[in-house]
């Protein structure tokens, strides 16, 4: 894995403070570079935590109460679920469909009594701890005033101040809805933490985000295709179309895109997956996803690990295979850079991508101080891996989020010929590259271009 997902849904702070020491810890002895990710909750509308309970079942046909009210634990009444949105019993209607994450379990509004919306289970199945839902009138989404809730919550404030003090990675924003949200937490953060390198990863998941994807992809480190919430608010055939348009539009931006929800859905439960989630994975792959993300597979399932061995063989697999087939060729990207300096380090990557596809090169090589080079590398998909240096290791841990890239820390000495030469050692040492490969450099100091046979 390459980064390590908190989801702030779920849990205490402190049990999320344990699983970010305990990745930290694994990365310093065992010289791993896992980035940590911290997912805010957002403030879209779910139940209630059910009180702890694993799931209950809501059978056809059956009377149930959504209701604004919050009960003590003993005195809650039976069929009776608790919504953390205060205006909901205002929004909904009668006759509208209220879906449990996205259709999972569907109702219908039958009556409204003060804060208590009383419904009639008509797709009956389980309740999970603090569902998603969403209710539709006529065949679409509803968006009244639940559509002006805060993308960042004051529960989300807080749990990103607990991120920045535990020095996460990237923050994760649940339900984005325009770029300002994404520039005002990233003024907070500078703010708050000085000279921070967080990355701020943008969330598509609401219906909202999609008429101004362009602008939110442009402000952000980063985005990710959400699926899951993004399913239940469009109708689900929309989705791959979603899902490709952001991939494309991530690359064209230079920033780094990650597939999320359901890839291998059914591994909570089994240990292998279904033919068509192998084929979902396979589709992201060959689609040049930076990253792929499990969730319910590894936060709850019994396969965590068979899970991420399946994503690992079959994107090894089906690179291997269009690396092979020389799909991966350079397109037509347009220009990110603001400045000529800028354009000039752009323009090295897209040629060193074409000279090492051309030369079939072996390995290219990048010295980066800020990433910035090794991610306009990464952008261009060549056919050979990445080996990307870095100064520090939050920079390593952020390029690990990056298609093709494999990040190492290093410090730069000025003479050029050692910097190669110690990472010349280190490299045949982990069997990586061997004598006789032909390598690329490229570093952004020098901004130079060398074809070097390994010694
Ligand atoms: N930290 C946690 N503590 C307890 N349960 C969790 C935790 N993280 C995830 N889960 C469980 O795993 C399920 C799937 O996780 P995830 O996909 O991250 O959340 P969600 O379903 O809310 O999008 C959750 O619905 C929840 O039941
Ligand atoms: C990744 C998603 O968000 P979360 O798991 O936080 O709901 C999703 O909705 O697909
Ligand atoms: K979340
Ligand atoms: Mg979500």
């Amino acid at each position: 894995m390459n980064v390590a997902r908190v989801n702030m849904c779920h849990g205490t702070r402190e049990w999320h403070r344990d699983v970010i020491r305990r990745v930290r810890q694994l990365n310093e002895e065992k010289g791993f570079a896992v980035a940590v990710m911290m997912d805010t909750e957002g403030s879209e509308i779910h139940m209630d935590d059910l009180n702890d309970v694993e799931s209950t079942k809501a059978e056809d046909g059956q009377i149930w109460t959504f209701t604004v009210r919050a009960f003590d634990q003993p005195s809650r009444p039976e069929r009776t679920i608790t919504v953390n949105y205060d205006g909901f019993a205002e929004d909904v209607k009668v006759g509208d469909e209220l879906l449990v994450d996205g259709g999972m379990v569907t109702f219908v509004v039958i009556e409204k009594i003060g804060p208590d919306v009383i419904c009639r289970c008509t797709d009956p199945g389980l309740l999970l701890p603090r569902a998603n839902l969403t209710f539709w009138r006529n065949g679409s989404l509803v968006r009244e005033r639940n559509a002006m809730l805060p993308t960042i919550s004051s529960k989300d404030w807080l749990d990103i101040d607990f991120g920045i003090e535990e020095g996460v990675d990237f923050i994760a924003v649940s339900f984005v809805k325009s770029a300002e949200v994404i520039k005002t937490l990233k003024s907070y953060i500078i703010d708050r933490s000085p000279g921070s390198q967080i990355g701020i990863i943008a969330k598509i998941e609401s219906i909202d985000s999609l008429k101004n994807l362009e602008e939110i992809i442009q402000v952000s480190d980063g985005t990710m295709v959400a699926r899951g919430d993004l399913g239940a608010q469009i109708p689900l055939e929309q989705v791959p179309l979603i899902q490709h348009e952001v991939i494309q539009l991530c690359r064209q931006l230079n920033k780094p895109v990650i597939v999320a929800s359901q890839l291998l859905e059914s591994m909570i439960e089994y240990p292998i997956p279904t033919r068509a989630e192998v084929a979902d994975v396979s589709e992201a792959v060959g689609q040049q996803a930076d990253a792929l993300m499990l969730s319910s597979e590894s936060a709850m399932g019994q396969y965590p690990e068979k899970a991420l061995a399946v994503l690992r063989s079959v994107s090894l697999r089906i690179e291997k295979c269009r690396r092979e087939e020389k799909h991966w060729d350079v397109t037509d990207l347009r220009i990110v850079s603001s400045s000529k300096l800028d354009e000039i380090s752009e323009e090295i990557c897209n040629t060193t991508s074409r000279m090492a596809n051309k030369l079939k090169a072996d390995a290219i090589f990048v010295y980066t101080k800020t990433g910035q080079t090794a991610s306009l590398l990464s952008r261009n998909r060549p056919d050979c891996p990445i080996f990307a240096f870095a100064p520090s290791t939050s920079i390593q841990r952020c390029l690990n989020l990056k298609w093709g890239l494999i990040p190492f820390r290093l410090d730069f000495s000025d003479d050029m010929e050692s910097n190669l030469n110690r990472t010349f050692s280190l490299l045949k040492a982990r069997a990586m590259i061997k004598s006789g490969d032909l390598i690329i450099v490229v570093s952004d100091v020098m901004q130079s271009i060398q074809a070097i046979k390994v010694p």
